[in-house]
């Protein structure tokens, strides 16, 4: 049996679609991954053959303001996960990284986060490597879904109610379909080897600015909406952002044979279920 942590969430909804009964899920009402002790009991008295942890503070500007609350999730969370739990797949991103690069990130690429979420994420990241005894860390970027809050739906609202959108072109990453990294997880799942640690990355294929990507969502969504490319500068932010995140996904293809698709054609797929859901 699996346990997914923070099963409300983007990821965890998709996951429970995936996992159904062979998986039990929890939210924060269950289990407080930053409590400690809480997290002891539980994992005393219930037996699970792996975590998934998808639980995470993932308000990139209010944790500028909440580091510590941010910090007790990110970090002290994934930690007692990994220590009580023993096996995990645990969930990391692309902003561990601080974009000066302008080639894919590799796994062992020098991590330098610029924001408090990239730092806590990183200091989970290191937490679980040192403390489970078989981990996958794995990290992603860009996630969207018809489940909560995320980029995609934000501009799509926008797109309904707006006259125009000024969306920002100098920050390059790679979309993911929180649907497309849930079925990544199963089929490592299904390989993790006991003992073994190791980082990964996972994204759809293709690079495209937050620009390109509005731009792409208005298109599949059939709508007109004008969307203006901007300069980062001009849309301050309180968490600095990387310029380019874009991760290269050569191990993850490589030891696990995984085939993925462009990101427009799973976020066409995506923008279709969220607009069969409202309708
Ligand atoms: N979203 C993105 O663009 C990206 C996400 N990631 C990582 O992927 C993972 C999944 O992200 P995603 O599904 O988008 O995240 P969401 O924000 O959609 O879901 C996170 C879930 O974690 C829960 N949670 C927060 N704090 C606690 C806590 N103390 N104890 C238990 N549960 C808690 C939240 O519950 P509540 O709603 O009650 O706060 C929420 O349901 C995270 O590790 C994230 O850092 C990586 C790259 C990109
Ligand atoms: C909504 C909006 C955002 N932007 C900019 C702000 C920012 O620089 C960029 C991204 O916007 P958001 O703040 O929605 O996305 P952000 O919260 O930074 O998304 C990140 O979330 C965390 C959890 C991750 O791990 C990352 O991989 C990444 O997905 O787009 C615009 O230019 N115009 C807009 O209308």
């Amino acid at each position: 049996m699996m346990l997914v942590t923070g099963a409300n969430g983007q990821l965890g909804s998709e996951l429970r679609n995936l996992l159904g009964a062979s998986a039990v899920y929890i939210d924060r009402e269950t289990l407080d991954i930053s409590d400690e002790a809480a997290v002891r009991n539980y994992l005393k008295n219930n037996c699970f053959d792996c975590i998934i942890n998808c639980a995470a503070y993932t308000a990139v500007d209010r944790a500028e303001d909440e580091p510590v609350q941010a910090n007790a999730v990110n970090h002290l969370g994934s930690l007692w996960l990994a220590k009580y739990g023993k096996r995990i797949i645990h969930i990391s991103t692309d902003y561990v990284f601080d974009g000066t690069s302008h080639v894919p990130y590799h796994e062992e690429d020098k991590t330098n986060p610029l924001s408090i979420y990239g730092k806590t994420k990183l200091a989970g990241e290191k937490a679980v490597l040192d403390y489970a005894e078989t981990a996958v860390v794995l990290r992603t970027a860009w996630v969207y879904s018809p489940y909560g809050n995320n980029f995609v739906k934000n501009i799509l609202r926008m797109g309904r109610t707006r006259e125009s959108l000024r969306v920002v072109s100098d920050q390059i990453g790679s979309p993911t379909s929180a649907g497309d990294l849930a079925k990544s997880i199963i089929e490592i799942l299904q390989q993790m080897k006991t003992g073994k640690k190791d980082v990964y990355h996972f994204t759809n294929e293709g690079v495209c600015s937050w620009y390109d990507l509005a731009v792409a969502v208005m298109d599949l969504a059939g709508l007109s909406t004008p969307v203006i490319p901007i300069e980062s500068r001009d849309f301050p932010t309180k968490a600095v952002r990387p310029f380019y995140s874009v991760l290269s996904k050569r191990k993850i293809k490589t030891h696990y044979g995984l085939g993925i698709r462009h990101w427009r054609e799973a976020l066409g797929e995506v923008i279709k279920k969220i607009n069969d859901k409202n309708h």
